[in-house]
């Protein structure tokens, strides 16, 4: 086994009878998204600013590639540090600075590059970033979302190994979220930088992360992939994914992965007492990221959320959708065998063409590239083995391309 990129060991904290960290244990491992969830004042900020070294543990360890923080010698610690940074929740930038001023300081603190050198850096993350024509704005003319990138080009501008986003998402609408939650999502593929995410957002936070720690009573109660998490059958793990849960999935409107999961279980029992069929039908954007990169994330997610509305008209009303990942929704169909669930999907094929379906239309030479699968569940097979089989080369019709 490699050694963990940072381990947190048992680590205690109290803030003078109150105590917060209460034997902590938590594992991040490199290149990953790990998202951190927990109850409102459980101490998510007060376990990031540990990992940071921010703070101190009263008893336990920190351990970055093995070895304790707390044995570094302080030559060590600060090159340790100047491979994190850190995205406040609040954004943090500085009115009285322009957006390139606020990307460039981190540089100019660290002074390590020259003038030209760090114009250079600057004007290329702000470039990748989308931000080239804002430099000289303001962060009070601009808008939430866009203040969020700013925070994310000064946090990336030194090339950090490690970013930690507290709450990165707060105030922002549906779409601004998911749009943030893309960004981190693609500039982590891009820049391969470890994230470590604390977030409220459920599910949505679970689409962009390879692990989910859930803080509870000062301790980590679950550590996991999302879907190990979702799936626990852990009775506090389940009360509050159940409250944090919306009834529907703010950016689409759709179901969501839970409501979904649960109408597939009762369709099973179904098919087990009737010998009834249904299918499972799946559809991803396939190239959300190329859509992200050329015409921006709110773009993006605009045409997620448009392309969803447009489904739900065209699905049969007994048909149950939910989104189920940053670019995939998912469908259960009652009743449909896979010959019919081919059908369907051929026909909202056919009534997808020439429809202005999202704003894709707007961007010259632009496509929006949806792929539709199909799978006939069966044999009290899980839900995963049968979008594996939708997901599948021999079921997948390259449905929807909206070209124009
Ligand atoms: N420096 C400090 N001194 C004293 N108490 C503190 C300090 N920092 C945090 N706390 C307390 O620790 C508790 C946990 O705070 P923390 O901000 O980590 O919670 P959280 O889980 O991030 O909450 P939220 O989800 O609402 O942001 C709170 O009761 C807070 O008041």
């Amino acid at each position: 086994m490699t050694t963990p990129l940072i381990e947190m060991k048992d680590v205690v904290k109290s803030f003078g009878r109150h105590h917060i960290l209460r034997g902590a244990s938590l594992t991040i491992e490199k290149g990953e998204v790990t998202t951190v969830i927990g109850k409102s004042g459980e101490g998510k900020s007060v376990l990031l600013k540990h990992i940071i070294g921010l703070m101190e543990p009263d008893s336990g360890q920190i351990l970055f590639e093995g070895k304790e923080f707390k044995t570094m010698k302080k030559a060590e610690r600060k090159q340790l540090r100047s491979r994190f940074s850190y995205v406040f929740q609040n954004t943090a930038l500085f009115d009285s600075m322009t957006v390139y001023e606020n990307v460039a300081l981190p540089l100019k603190e660290k002074g390590e590059l020259s003038k030209k050198e760090i114009t250079e850096r600057v004007t290329t993350r702000m470039d990748q970033l989308d931000l080239h024509e804002i430099g000289n704005k303001f962060p009070s003319q601009l808008s939430g979302g866009m203040k969020k990138r700013v925070a994310l080009a000064r946090a990336l501008v030194t090339n950090p190994e490690i970013v930690l986003f507290d709450e990165p998402t707060t105030g922002l609408d549906p779409i601004r979220k998911n749009a943030v939650h893309s960004m981190i999502s693609d500039y982590q593929k891009k820049f391969g930088f470890t994230a470590i995410v604390v977030s409220h957002e459920i599910p949505d936070v679970f689409f962009i992360s390879q692990k989910v720690a859930m803080l509870d009573e000062g301790q980590i109660l679950i550590q996991g992939a999302p879907q190990e998490i979702q799936q626990s059958k852990d009775p506090i793990v389940q009360g509050f994914l159940r409250g944090m849960e919306a009834n529907h999935d703010a950016l689409t409107g759709l179901g969501t992965p839970t409501q979904l999961e649960r109408r597939f279980e009762q369709e099973m029992e179904l098919q087990k007492q009737q010998e009834s069929n249904f299918s499972l039908m799946v559809f991803t954007v396939e190239n959300l990221e190329e859509i992200n990169e050329k015409v921006g994330h709110v773009a993006g997610q605009t045409m997620v959320k448009n392309f969803a509305a447009w489904l739900q008209q065209h699905l049969r009303a007994n048909d149950t959708c939910s989104r189920y990942g940053m670019a995939k929704i998912l469908a259960v169909l009652p009743n449909t065998t896979r010959k019919d669930a081919q059908k369907v999907c051929s026909k909202l094929a056919r009534a997808a063409r020439g429809e202005k379906i999202t704003d894709a239309e707007l961007y010259p030479g632009f496509c929006f590239s949806v792929s539709a699968g199909f799978a006939e569940a069966t044999d009290d097979s899980p839900i995963d083995t049968v979008l594996a089989a939708a997901e599948s080369r021999e079921n997948m019709l390259y449905a929807f391309r909206i070209t124009k």
